[in-house]
């Protein structure tokens, strides 16, 4: 369902987008302070495809529409950037990296990452990320055997899977053992981004320069996690070996006309934007899909036996099996589907602009979530039910925008080949030997921050297959 062809002199104004309504002055700013997915998705549904926001000082424009989502992201991306005051929060705690920086100098650290993300590149880390679930599915062994005949072990399903997928990042891209960080990384992250989620939705904050005991707790998870990212730095500075990867890129790079290198502040701000991008995401797609799998007995079957066929004698995955582990690939789509790793996005619009035939004005705020669009009727059949076989034609009749969990046009994510095929090869090397049962009695409650978690964590017996 596309939209009617937009004819720019017969644009409507702004105003008369629907707004839900809000208190006086802060405006809709404290439902979206309460829990701002839940604003948006009632928003949604008694509005529909473009919903208008009062947020204090400011108007946000939220859109929901395939069609809106290409012309931010791609028709007219330039007029799109990341000056809002969530990616300024990022920068501050996180700092100036691939995923928060803006403009000519983001092109410029995009180009140097890139070719550490080319196809054939990455094809070469398919041993490292089998290896690394394989050793971790070693651990889930012991675990099993230490157990006896006793009650089966229970494992915490998201550290689990951070575990692994630090490790994978830590391995292929910066060539480093991160597992003996892994419980300060993420403690420390999953911290940081739940305060850069507080700070969004507060009017104000003060400055992490000011030693309340709040800023403290912040600057000291910051301190930790810097520690980790400046030993991995420097253990390269002074290491004798010069391994291919992206530490290595961001290291060597130099200014095309002054010829000068990162400076460390930079380098340290693109090793903490790896961290961040390149862990907690795809470990929260893994999560969820090992939850809903042990929600629906049939689609865990229907793993099994796909993974019986392919890896026969109960091999471990290869590069050249993941065509053919389709079942793999389509669990892992409909859970990020349902539990996009990123919900929510936003830009700031440079000048006016037309969208989807209504008059925009600069500087409006526009928030997009493929949390949203994920489930929007017009798209998908009966939305909220769980169905991996909506994405077994990669090729479905589908606009662009409908399933964008990996976003799309110039910032779309660096490392989508990277995941997809990290996803399918830890899901097959881990549920071809296990079986994962949902341990709790209550269902799992969504946890936003930047990404989309679980409160606490999801716990889950683990027995063999
Ligand atoms: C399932 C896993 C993943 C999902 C769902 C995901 C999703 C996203 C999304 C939605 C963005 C856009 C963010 C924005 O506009 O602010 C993004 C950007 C990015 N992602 Fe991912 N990501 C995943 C895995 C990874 C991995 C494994 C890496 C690296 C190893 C990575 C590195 C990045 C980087 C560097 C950016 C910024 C790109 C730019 O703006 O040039 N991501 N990702």
């Amino acid at each position: 369902m596309t939209q009617p062809p937009v004819d720019a002199s017969s644009s409507a104004p702004f105003v008369s987008v629907p707004q839900p309504a809000g208190v006086p002055i802060l405006g809709n700013l404290p439902a979206f302070k309460r829990d701002m997915l839940s604003a948006l998705m009632a928003a949604f549904r008694e509005h529909g495809d473009k919903v208008r926001f009062n947020l204090l000082s400011r108007q946000a424009l939220f859109l929901a529409h395939p069609d809106d989502l290409n012309h931010v992201l791609i028709r007219n991306n330039r007029n799109f950037t990341k000056y809002t005051r969530g990616y300024r929060v990022m920068r501050q705690l996180l700092g100036n990296g691939l995923v928060t920086s803006e403009g000519s100098f983001w092109l410029r650290q995009r180009r140097i990452a890139q070719p550490s993300f080319h196809q054939k590149r990455i094809n070469a880390f398919a041993e490292t990320m089998a290896r690394v679930a394989e050793d971790r599915a070693h651990n889930w062994e012991q675990l099993l055997k230490n157990s006896g005949d006793g009650a089966p072990p229970v494992i915490q399903l998201n550290a689990e899977m951070a575990r692994i997928t630090l490790d994978i990042v830590g391995f292929t891209l910066l060539s480093t053992e991160l597992s003996s960080h892994s419980a300060r990384v993420n403690t420390n992250l999953a911290f940081i981004l739940k305060e850069v989620t507080r700070r969004i939705r507060v009017p104000w904050s003060l400055p992490l320069s000011v030693p309340t005991p709040g800023n403290n707790r912040v600057n000291r998870a910051i301190a930790r996690l810097d520690a980790v990212v400046e030993t991995i730095i420097s253990r390269r500075r002074h290491s004798a070996e010069n391994p291919e990867d992206l530490l290595t890129m961001l290291m060597e790079a130099r200014d095309e006309d002054s010829g000068e290198g990162m400076t460390d502040a930079q380098l340290r701000d693109e090793v903490m934007t790896i961290f961040l991008a390149g862990f907690e995401t795809t470990a929260t797609a893994l999560t969820w899909t090992f939850y809903l799998l042990s929600l629906h007995p049939e689609a865990m079957a229907a793993l099994h036996a796909e993974l019986d066929q392919v890896l026969e004698d109960g091999r471990m995955p290869t590069l050249q099996d993941l065509p053919r582990l389709e079942w793999t690939r389509m669990v892992i789509e409909e859970a990020m589907r349902l539990y996009p790793p990123v919900p929510m996005l936003a830009r700031t619009a440079a000048e006016d602009d037309v969208i989807g035939g209504v008059e925009v004005p600069a500087k409006t705020f526009i928030i997009l979530s493929p949390y949203i669009t994920h489930r929007h009727p017009a798209f998908w059949d009966e939305p909220e039910v769980y169905n991996p076989e909506r994405f077994r034609d990669p090729k479905a009749d589908r606009p662009r925008f409908a399933y964008y969990p990996f976003l799309g046009g110039p910032r779309q994510c660096i490392g989508k080949s990277f995941a997809m095929m990290e996803a399918q090869l830890v899901l097959a090397t881990l549920a071809r030997r296990f079986k994962l049962e949902h341990a709790a009695s209550t269902p799992a409650q969504l946890n936003v921050t930047v990404t989309l978690g679980a409160q606490g964590d999801i716990p889950m017996k683990l027995t063999r297959r």
